[in-house]
């Protein structure tokens, strides 16, 4: 059987002679390490396959390739000699390479007050391309936060007023009294509406460092709200401050992840999008914002 010549059918001559744009394999199951961590990701590896002629591409060739990926950190060198191994293995066929990988990265996070902790993940795409021999990468972050409607609280901050009037307006004010009154339920007649919000984040990449991990953090940094893992009921009251404090529009969370993100010097661009999943209504608010680095 072995000694039989294997029909080799990617040889041969295409019955239409058209180039493409991609072709490759989606979701090949690979483990990563980034920061230290290995992690089960799924990768798409393409090539554009321009020689209109040729039947198809090798596949077994991308698949191989992608055994560079599982011994060392994930970096934008790294990345770079994975899509030139495309090419290389390639020649004459194809003119670009395409790389995209999707994981969950994992981070451990502490409580807000107690001395516990707990793991978050971070969906994550890494997509790199080597494109007319231009080199790109670009990731797609997820991070999840808390969001409280800065209208409403001060739409229930009234209604407390009022009630505070209609509880105490002919009485002589009792430190006493008010103290027990903020206690009570009449306190807090009525709470502003809070949501589980997201914020998409998709950032052209330059430099040599893949960035994941300082990103997240300067993301949640700036939104001041993300959410938690352990939580005890300390943890959650310094979370209700926390809310109290950073009330937010979804115009206000991406201003501020504009602002976080155009600081960091491995960000040439991004393209951004929050979305607060509303509870007052069935649709969610949403903003988005773009930034485009002008290097001098
Ligand atoms: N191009 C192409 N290959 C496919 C497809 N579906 C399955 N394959 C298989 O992918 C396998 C690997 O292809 P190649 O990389 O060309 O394998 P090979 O000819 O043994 O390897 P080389 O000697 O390096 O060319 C082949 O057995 C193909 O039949 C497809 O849609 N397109």
């Amino acid at each position: 059987m072995n000694a039989l010549t294997l029909p080799d059918i990617a040889a041969q001559a295409s019955r239409q002679a058209l180039p493409l744009d991609w072709v490759g394999m989606c979701g090949i199951a690979l483990p990563i390490l980034i920061d230290g961590q290995r992690l089960s990701a799924r990768a798409d590896a393409g090539v554009s396959l321009d020689d209109g002629e040729a039947r198809g591409i090798h596949m077994s060739r991308l698949y191989l390739a992608l055994e560079m990926l599982e011994q060392q950190a994930l970096t934008p060198a790294l990345l770079r000699n994975v899509l030139q191994r495309f090419l290389d293995t390639h020649e004459g066929l194809s003119k670009n390479a395409y790389l995209r990988i999707h994981t969950d990265l994992l981070l451990k996070r502490p409580a807000l007050v107690s001395p516990l902790a707990g793991w978050k993940s971070y969906p994550v795409s890494i997509e790199a391309r080597l494109e007319n021999q231009m080199f790109h990468v670009e990731l797609k972050i997820d991070v999840t936060y808390s969001s409280t409607c800065p209208c409403s609280a001060a739409l229930a901050r009234q209604l407390i007023q009022q009630q505070f009037l209609e509880d105490f307006g002919n009485t002589p004010l009792q430190h006493e009294d008010v103290l027990t009154w903020l206690g009570s339920a009449n306190g807090i007649v009525a709470t502003p509406h809070s949501q589980r919000s997201s914020a998409q984040l998709h950032v052209h990449l330059q430099g040599e460092h893949l960035a994941l991990t300082d990103l997240i953090n300067d993301a949640e940094a700036a939104l001041g709200t993300a959410v938690q893992t352990a939580v005890k009921r300390a943890d959650e009251q310094a979370f209700a401050l926390a809310n109290g404090q950073n009330l937010m529009f979804c115009e206000d969370a991406a201003r501020r992840l504009n602002l976080a993100l155009k600081r960091s010097d491995a960000v040439k661009a991004f393209h951004l999008k929050v979305i607060h999943a509303e509870s007052l209504h069935a649709h969610d608010a949403v903003a988005e914002s773009r930034w485009t680095r002008h290097s001098a």
